[in-house]
């Protein structure tokens, strides 16, 4: 079969073969996917030829940016030695043992060792298996559980999914027992009337001490977290907030884990979000920005003191096909080296981190935002019928599909979460680009404000 020319031809195809995710795909296929052929830097183009601002660096994943020619040069070049081999029984090979040193340079003191999985789902699959086998070999088979947060995504496996706390999932799937949600540290969507951010971040974090309490300690196995949740509207916690988290995972018997599959890799202005907000992690998720979604890679860093305990437990009865993949290890090392070369994580810090901030900050004044987060380059736009009094549209969601779909006629991708608007550019992004990007933004709010307007909403 020859692949069709035109959009219409491709949609149709589209629509007659491939169910999407996270998809309406009735829906979707009455409307038409649209169908991206190539990127470079952080511009898309699509089959009408369309340039495209790509605000969501894909999906987070993309944060060297596109057209690395460095990147298909290694996969290419390792594709040719030895395109596949596994690290299962007994073997390994180069790329693996050369990436898994990398990482030990790359991330906190207290990890030296990465067990690669083949995304971020099944990163937090394996943390779940490791957390219980820790406490296992320890003799404390009663800790079980783990404390994840409402409205957190740590991926769409049962186990990941159940990890995550968002409902619309679970209502669709199985979910695993001995999860526990606790609230999260959504300041403008949850604080008290009158609660100050800081007031707020310590009740918020306290929720972990009275879960661990209520429960028993002697049953709860570990507490994990994003360092800012993506997928759940690019929630940045308060000042107070992760402090106390780290005084209380200090103080009990739990591991912290560190889910930083799109907190990683320079994505806050640190190598990982522990390093923003000064947590001191057990286990670190990635995916993602590892390759820069260039292959599918994920791994979990695991801290020394897991590791000692883990070595004990003699065969650990877990791993998959691809992890590891050699030609996703190659694909990562050359954009470690791309990040390292070019200082990307120095630049996200001192120069497009503060520059967009500084820029984004001022879409705060328009009529239809509440708040205007940005840490690093990942931010968001509360869009709200109420400023002042942070209330919420009636029709949750509706507007902030409305538009994300106005933000994509002017060709900027952001993404919507609830009326949430979101951006996690790539890390290469320009000033004129981000110049560019913020005036889609303000035309995409006053388009939507527009419309709002006319159905009564605002
Ligand atoms: C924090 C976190 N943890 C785990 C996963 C799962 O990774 P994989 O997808 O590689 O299994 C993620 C993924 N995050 C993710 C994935 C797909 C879509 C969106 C979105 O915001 O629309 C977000 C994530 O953001």
């Amino acid at each position: 079969m020859t692949l069709p020319k035109t959009t219409a031809e491709l949609r149709a195809l589209d629509a007659a073969h491939h169910l999407h995710p996270f998809s309406d795909t009735k829906a979707l296929n009455e409307e038409g996917s649209r169908i991206i052929v190539k990127a470079d830097g952080v511009w898309l183009t699509d089959s009408d030829g369309n340039r495209i601002l790509d605000g969501m660096s894909g999906l987070w994943c993309v944060n060297v940016g596109y057209g690395r020619e460095e990147i298909v040069e290694a996969v290419a070049t390792q594709m040719r030695e030895l395109p596949y081999y596994n690290t299962f029984f007994k073997t390994t090979h180069k790329p693996a043992i050369e990436l898994a040193a990398r990482l030990a340079e790359l991330t906190p003191p207290q990890f030296n060792r990465v067990f690669f999985t083949g995304s971020g789902s099944e990163s937090n699959d394996t943390v779940i298996k490791l957390v219980r086998r820790y406490f296992d070999i320890k003799e404390q088979p009663k800790k079980k559980i783990i404390i994840s947060r409402r409205n957190a995504y740590h991926g769409s496996t049962v186990a990941a999914g159940s990890l995550g706390g968002m409902s619309p999932m679970h209502d669709q799937s199985a979910v695993i027992a001995d999860v526990v949600h606790i609230a999260q540290p959504y300041f403008w969507g949850e604080a008290r009337q009158g609660e100050t951010p800081d007031e707020f971040g310590l009740r918020t974090a306290r929720a972990l001490e009275s879960t661990i309490d209520a429960l028993g300690e002697d049953r709860i196995a570990a507490f994990i977290a994003e360092p800012i949740q993506g997928a759940g509207g690019v929630i940045v916690p308060p000042a107070s907030y992760w402090p106390e988290i780290a005084r209380i995972c200090r103080e009990r018997d739990i591991l912290f884990i560190s889910d930083e599959v799109i907190c990683g890799f320079g994505r806050t202005g640190s190598w990982f979000g522990c390093e923003t907000f000064g947590t001191e992690p057990d286990i670190l998720v990635m995916a993602k920005g590892i390759t820069s979604g260039y292959m599918p890679l994920g791994g979990v860093m695991v801290a020394d003191r897991v590791v000692d305990v883990l070595l004990q437990g003699g065969d650990f009865n877990h791993g998959y096909t691809y992890s590891g993949h050699p030609a996703a290890c190659a694909a990562a090392l050359a954009n470690l080296d791309i990040m390292l070369r070019e200082k990307l994580v120095e630049r996200v810090a001192n120069d497009v981190g503060p520059y967009l901030k500084a820029q984004w900050s001022t879409l705060a004044e328009h009529p239809l935002v509440g708040e205007a987060p940005m840490m690093g380059l990942v931010g968001a736009l509360e869009l709200t019928p109420d400023k002042i009094g942070r209330t919420k549209f009636a029709d949750v969601g509706k507007v902030g599909t409305m538009a994300r779909d106005f933000s994509f006629q002017n060709n900027l991708v952001m993404r919507a979460v609830r009326d949430r608007l979101i951006i996690a550019p790539p890390l290469v992004i320009s000033h004129g680009e981000i110049d560019e990007l913020v005036a889609r933004a303000r035309k995409t709010l006053d388009a939507t404000h527009a419309e709002a307007k006319r159905l009564g909403w605002v």
